[in-house]
C-alpha cells in the first residue's frame, strides 16, 4: 500500500521579507507541492526583527512579543493552505517551522531561530517542529545550510551533475555530484546587502529586477576591496549571516564619495562573482545550475551569474519540478518528516557537525 502523507514548510529567511508556507505531499517516498502562500510581514513587524538582531533596550520582552506576533501571521498562513488544499488540520502529519533567525554564532556554540512552536500549536491545531538548528551547533556544526539534504531528496540526477544555488538573504550551494557525496556550503551574499542598500537609497524594500543596481557602474577598486571579505576565502564547511554582511561591513569599506547607484551595482556583481567563484573552487564541474530564491527574480543578477559562469547551462528550479521561490519552504516540510520519522536532517560534511542528527523539537498538536 502507498502511504501518502501531509507536512507543511513555514520558512522565514534572512531578507526579513516574509513567510512561505508550502502544503507538501509525500507520497511513496516522492514530494509534491499542493499548496503555497506567502505572507509578507507588516512595516512593523520587519523594522523589529531587524531592530533585534543586534542588541538594545528591553530585548528579552521585545523578542518574546515578536515571538507571538510572528506565530499569528505563520497560522495565516497555514490557514490558507489547508483552504487551498480544503484538508482539515487533522490531516496535516506535522508542521516544520523554521523562525526568525536574530542571531547565527556558531562559533559561540548558539544560532537563535525566534518563534512559540507552542502558541502555533494552539492557532492551528497541527504538531510542530520548530528549532532545527540548534541540535547540529551542539554536535559541533554551524547549524547551516540545512537545505542541502533535502535538495539531495529532492533534486538528486543519475544523468548529470547538477548544482542547487539558492538566492536568499545569505547564498548557499548544495553540490550534486553524480558520484560521491552530497556538499554544500553558504557562498556569501545573496539578497541582504542589495536590499539593504536600496532601502536606505530608494526607501523600497528591494530593487525591483535590479534595475537600478544596472543603472551604475562598476567601481572596479571597490568591488575589489568587496571580493576581498575573509569569509569568501574559507574553505567549507562554513555559514554566514547579517553579522559578515550586513551594511556596518559596507559602510566600513566605502570611502563616501560614491554614487549609490554605483555601490548598487557593484554589490550585484558582488552577489553573482562571488557565487560563481565558489562554484569553481569548490564544486569540480558541474554540467547544470538550478536556481531558487527570491534573487532568481532580480534579472540582472540572473545576468551579472551568467557572465560570471559561461560554460554552466543555468536554469531555476521550477524546471526540476518546484518553483523557485517555495524550495526552501517544502523543505522545510521534508525536514519535519524527518524529524517525525525520527531520521537525520543533517548532512555532517556539510555543516561540520560530528555526525547525522535528528533535527528539531517537537509539539504535539
Ligand atoms: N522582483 C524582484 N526583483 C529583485 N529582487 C527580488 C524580486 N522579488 C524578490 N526579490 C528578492 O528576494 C528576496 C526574498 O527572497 P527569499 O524569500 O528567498 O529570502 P529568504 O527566505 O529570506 O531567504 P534565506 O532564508 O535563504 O535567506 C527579497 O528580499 C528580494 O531581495
Ligand atoms: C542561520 C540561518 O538562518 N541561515 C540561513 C541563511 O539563509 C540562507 C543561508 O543563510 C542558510 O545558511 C540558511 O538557510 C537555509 C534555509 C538553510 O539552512 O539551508
Amino acid at each position: 500500500m502507498i502511504e501518502t502523507e501531509f507536512y507543511i514548510g513555514l520558512m522565514s529567511g534572512t531578507s526579513l521579507d516574509g513567510i512561505d508556507a508550502a502544503l507538501v505531499c509525500f507520497s511513496d517516498g516522492k514530494a509534491s507541492t499542493l499548496a503555497t502562500h506567502y505572507i509578507p510581514y507588516p512595516e512593523d513587524v520587519r523594522r523589529e526583527a531587524l531592530a533585534l538582531q543586534s542588541s538594545g533596550p528591553d530585548e528579552l520582552h521585545r523578542t518574546a512579543l515578536l515571538s507571538n506576533r510572528l506565530m499569528h501571521l505563520h497560522a495565516e498562513g497555514v490557514k490558507a493552505l489547508l483552504a487551498a488544499a480544503q484538508l482539515g488540520p487533522d490531516r496535516i502529519t506535522a508542521q516544520g517551522c523554521h523562525g526568525q533567525t536574530l542571531r547565527h554564532r556558531p562559533e559561540s556554540g548558539y544560532t537563535l531561530q525566534i518563534g512559540n512552536p507552542a502558541l502555533l500549536a494552539e492557532l492551528t491545531g497541527i504538531a510542530v517542529v520548530a528549532d532545527f538548528r540548534s541540535r547540529d551547533v551542539a554536535a559541533g556544526g554551524q547549524g547551516a545550510p540545512l537545505v542541502p539534504a533535502a535538495h539531495a531528496a529532492l533534486f538528486q540526477s543519475t544523468d548529470y551533475h547538477r548544482l542547487i544555488l539558492n538566492i536568499g538573504g545569505i547564498a548557499n550551494i548544495t553540490n550534486l555530484p553524480l558520484q560521491g557525496d552530497t556538499a554544500g556550503f553558504d557562498c556569501g551574499p545573496g539578497n541582504m546587502l542589495l536590499d539593504g542598500w536600496a532601502s536606505r537609497h530608494l526607501g523600497l524594500p528591494y530593487d525591483a529586477n535590479g534595475a537600478w543596481g544596472q543603472s551604475g557602474n562598476v567601481i572596479s577598486g571597490l568591488l575589489e576591496k568587496m571580493l576581498a571579505h575573509p569569509f569568501l576565502d574559507l574553505t567549507p564547511p562554513k555559514s554566514c549571516g547579517r553579522e559578515q554582511f550586513g551594511l556596518p561591513w559596507l559602510d566600513g569599506i566605502l570611502t563616501g564619495t560614491e554614487e549609490a547607484a554605483d555601490v548598487q551595482r557593484c554589490l550585484l556583481e558582488l552577489t553573482a562573482r562571488s557565487a560563481a567563484d565558489a562554484v569553481r573552487r569548490w564544486c569540480a564541474q558541474p554540467e547544470r545550475l538550478y536556481v531558487c530564491g527570491g534573487g532568481a527574480r532580480n534579472g540582472a543578477l540572473m545576468t551579472a551569474l551568467t557572465a560570471a559562469l559561461p560554460d554552466i547551462e543555468i536554469g531555476l528550479t521550477d524546471q526540476l519540478g518546484v518553483p523557485a521561490d517555495w524550495v526552501e519552504a517544502v523543505a522545510f516540510a521534508w525536514l519535519a518528516r524527518q524529524h517525525v520519522s525520527g531520521l537525520p536532517g543533517n548532512l555532517p560534511k556539510v555543516t561540520g557537525s560530528q555526525g547525522p542528527r535528528v533535527l528539531g523539537a517537537y509539539y504535539p498538536a
